[in-house]
């Protein structure tokens, strides 16, 4: 990412070498990281300006959305995407170099709830009378293993967690599907386009939309508005409003810019048919390196 001015402040789920921290750095090579311990800590950071800019995670190839980052965006917060990126995916176990022969027999494993799921036949079918511990972060656990070495613990994480906390993989690739890839959003209070040297295809918009209570057809309606001028979307999801249940709130990416005129006109028609919609801005994906 391009900065021509002084260094920023960056908010990411730490501590070092987790994968956020890996797809922040890969974004930020020359700014400010700074290590929080949960997402909502990331995302108040830069509500309350302490940083510029908060990366976490949004959703996973195989175990779907991270509810914490969408559901704190919606209901919490109130900051703009001003980039994303995807990142590859890859699980490891791990364990402290006293115990590599011992790894057989571990007694519990820590990891982020994501990575335990990511891992899950493997975990299953391997480990299955094995205590699975949720912890902060994969790098929060490998460290939890390097303070431990009379334990005989693992961590799932990526290699360079590993080699931070100095850690034996002992079992690599252990996700259940290859194809591992997870979505970062970059967030800011302002509404702006980081300049990003290597970005992939069009801009896209995220908007947050509640439809109006107890309206039959109000989601095809919503549809309609968008298909029929031909606006391409990519992502759909719903989430509860926790409001009752069956109330649910769309978080949906649509391949255009907001200051389109398709896409205002969209937005005022469905202002129009009594949905709340609420753009986080329009943005365009990083590549990482694989
Ligand atoms: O625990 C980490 O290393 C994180 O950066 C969090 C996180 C996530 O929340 O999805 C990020 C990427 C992987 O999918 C697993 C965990």
């Amino acid at each position: 990412m391009k900065n021509d001015e002084a260094k920023q402040q960056i908010a990411y789920l730490g501590p070092e070498a987790s994968f956020t921290y890996l797809a922040t750095k890969s974004l930020f090579p020359s700014d400010d990281l700074l290590p929080f311990s949960t997402i909502p800590e990331c995302i108040e950071a830069v509500s309350e300006e302490k940083v510029n800019l908060a990366v976490v995670p949004l959703e996973n190839t195989i175990e779907g959305t991270v509810p914490l980052t969408i559901d704190y965006l919606y209901h919490e917060a109130n900051l703009f995407i001003v980039a994303d990126c995807l990142s590859k995916i890859q699980q490891h176990l791990m364990v402290h170099k006293n115990q590599k022969d011992n790894w057989e027999k571990i007694e519990e494993i820590y990891s982020h709830p994501h990575a335990l799921a990511q891992c899950h036949k493997y975990l299953y079918y391997r480990f299955s009378s094995v205590p699975l511990n949720r912890y902060s972060s994969t790098s929060a656990a490998a460290k939890l293993v390097s303070e431990n070495p009379d334990r005989c613990i693992a961590a799932i994480g990526n290699s360079s967690s590993a080699e931070k906390y100095d850690l034996e993989i002992v079992q690599r690739n252990v996700h259940d599907f290859q194809f591992n890839h997870t979505r970062f959003l970059v967030l800011s209070k302002k509404n702006m386009r980081l300049p990003i040297e290597k970005s992939e295809g069009n801009a896209k918009t995220t908007l947050m939309i509640t439809l109006p209570l107890n309206v039959s057809g109000a989601l095809h309606q919503v549809l309609s508005v968008l298909a029929w001028r031909k606006l391409d979307l990519s992502k759909i999801e719903s989430r509860p409003l926790k409001t009752g249940l069956g109330e649910y709130f769309f978080i949906m990416d649509v391949h255009a810019d907001e200051n389109d005129a398709m896409m205002k006109g969209a937005m005022e028609e469905l202002a129009a048919l009594g949905c709340s919609v609420k753009s986080l801005g329009t943005y365009y994906t990083y590549l990482t390196q694989e």
